[in-house]
C-alpha cells in the first residue's frame, strides 16, 4: 500500500505530512517508530524532522488531531513550526482564516497574519519543576543540577514539550554537537528535552540555536522559540515580545498579559509524493 505526502517547512524544520483523516494510518509506534526512522531518514527515506499525521476528531472546535513524531520514532507533545504548517493547510481547505486543530497538549488556533505568515496561540508556558518534567522539585528558573562544557543553570519552559534555555554570550561559538546530546539525555529531564542556547542582542531580539529531542540540530524550533522569548522575559533579559533569529529564519513570539505564548512566522509546501509500500515494508523497518 502505498501512501500521499505533502512535505513542508517552517524555516527549515522540515516536516512529512500525511493525512490520515479519510484513510487512518496504521500507528508508527506499532513497529516502535521504526517506520517513523523510516520515512525520515535523509538517505533512504523522504527525510525529515518531524513526520507529522492528521487524523479525524470529534473534539469540539477542532478540523483534525496532529500527531507529531520526532525523527527518532519519539512522539512529541507540540511543533511549533509544524503547526503553522497545519494551520495553514487546514485554512487553505476551508477558505476561512482560521483554524483550530487538538494537539496532546491542547487545542491550538492559528490564524493568518502579514506578507503570508501564520499566527498560532501556542497556548500558556508550563512553569513548573512537575510540569517541564524535571526529575527533582527545582527553582526552573535557573536549574543548577544541569551542567556540562562550561554551560550551565538553563532556565527549564513546557510549551506542550520540555525546554532547557541556556542564555550564552555567543551562540555561534556553542559547540551544539557535542553539548546538545549531553544535556538532551541529561538525568534531570525524564522526558529528555529540547535544547536551546540563546544570546540576547536587545530587548526585541534573540539569536538562538536549537539541539531538538528526538532529531538534533534542526534550522528552527517553534517550540524552542516559545520557550526562549518565556525564559528570557522571566530573567527580565527582554520584554514579553521579541524576534528569535534562527538558523533558519526570525520568528516573532509575544507572551500575552492573558499567559498565551503567540508565535508567528512562515510556512513552505516544497513538494508532494508518495510512500511506496517497500519504503514502510517489514523489512526496511524491522531493526
Ligand atoms: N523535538 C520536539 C518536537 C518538535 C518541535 C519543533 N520542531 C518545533 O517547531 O516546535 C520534541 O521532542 O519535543
Amino acid at each position: 500500500m502505498t501512501r500521499e505526502f505533502l512535505k513542508m517547512h517552517g524555516l527549515g524544520n522540515d516536516f512529512v505530512v500525511i493525512d490520515a483523516r479519510s484513510e487512518p494510518y496504521r500507528n508508527p509506534m506499532v513497529l516502535g517508530g521504526a517506520e517513523v526512522r523510516a520515512i525520515a531518514g535523509r538517505k533512504t527515506g523522504v527525510g525529515c524532522d518531524q513526520l507529522i499525521i492528521l487524523e479525524s476528531t470529534d473534539a469540539p472546535g477542532a478540523d483534525a488531531f496532529m500527531r507529531i513524531h520526532n525523527a527518532d520514532g519519539s512522539e512529541a507533545g507540540a511543533c511549533g513550526n509544524a503547526s503553522r504548517c497545519v494551520g495553514w493547510l487546514l485554512m487553505e481547505e476551508s477558505g476561512r482564516d482560521r483554524a483550530s486543530f487538538q494537539t496532546a497538549a491542547g487545542l491550538l488556533h492559528a490564524t493568518r497574519a502579514d506578507n503570508g505568515r501564520i499566527t498560532v496561540d501556542m497556548g500558556p508556558p508550563r512553569l513548573d519543576w512537575s510540569a517541564i518534567p524535571l526529575a527533582a522539585p527545582t527553582d526552573t528558573l535557573r536549574v543548577e543540577s544541569v551542567e556540562h562544557g562550561g554551560f550551565s543553570g538553563p532556565v527549564a519552559v513546557n510549551m506542550g514539550n520540555p525546554h532547557a534555555v541556556f542564555f550564552v554570550d555567543d551562540a555561534e561559538a556553542v559547540p551544539l554537537a557535542e553539548v546538545g546530546p549531553v544535556f538532551e539525555t541529561h538525568a534531570a529531564f525524564p522526558e529528555r528535552s529540547n535544547i536551546e542556547f540563546a544570546q540576547v542582542l536587545s530587548p526585541t531580539a534573540i539569536r538562538m540555536r536549537v539541539w531538538e529531542r528526538g532529531a538534533g540540530i534542526t534550522q528552527a524550533c517553534g517550540t524552542g522559540a516559545c520557550a526562549t522569548l518565556v525564559a528570557a522575559a522571566r530573567r527580565g533579559l527582554t520584554g514579553r515580545k521579541a524576534d528569535i533569529l534562527l538558523d533558519g529564519g526570525t520568528l516573532t513570539i509575544e507572551w500575552t498579559a492573558d499567559d498565551r505564548v503567540l508565535m508567528t512566522g512562515p510556512v513552505a509546501l516544497s513538494f508532494s509524493g508518495r510512500l511506496s509500500a517497500e519504503l514502510v515494508s517489514a523489512e526496511l523497518v524491522s531493526e
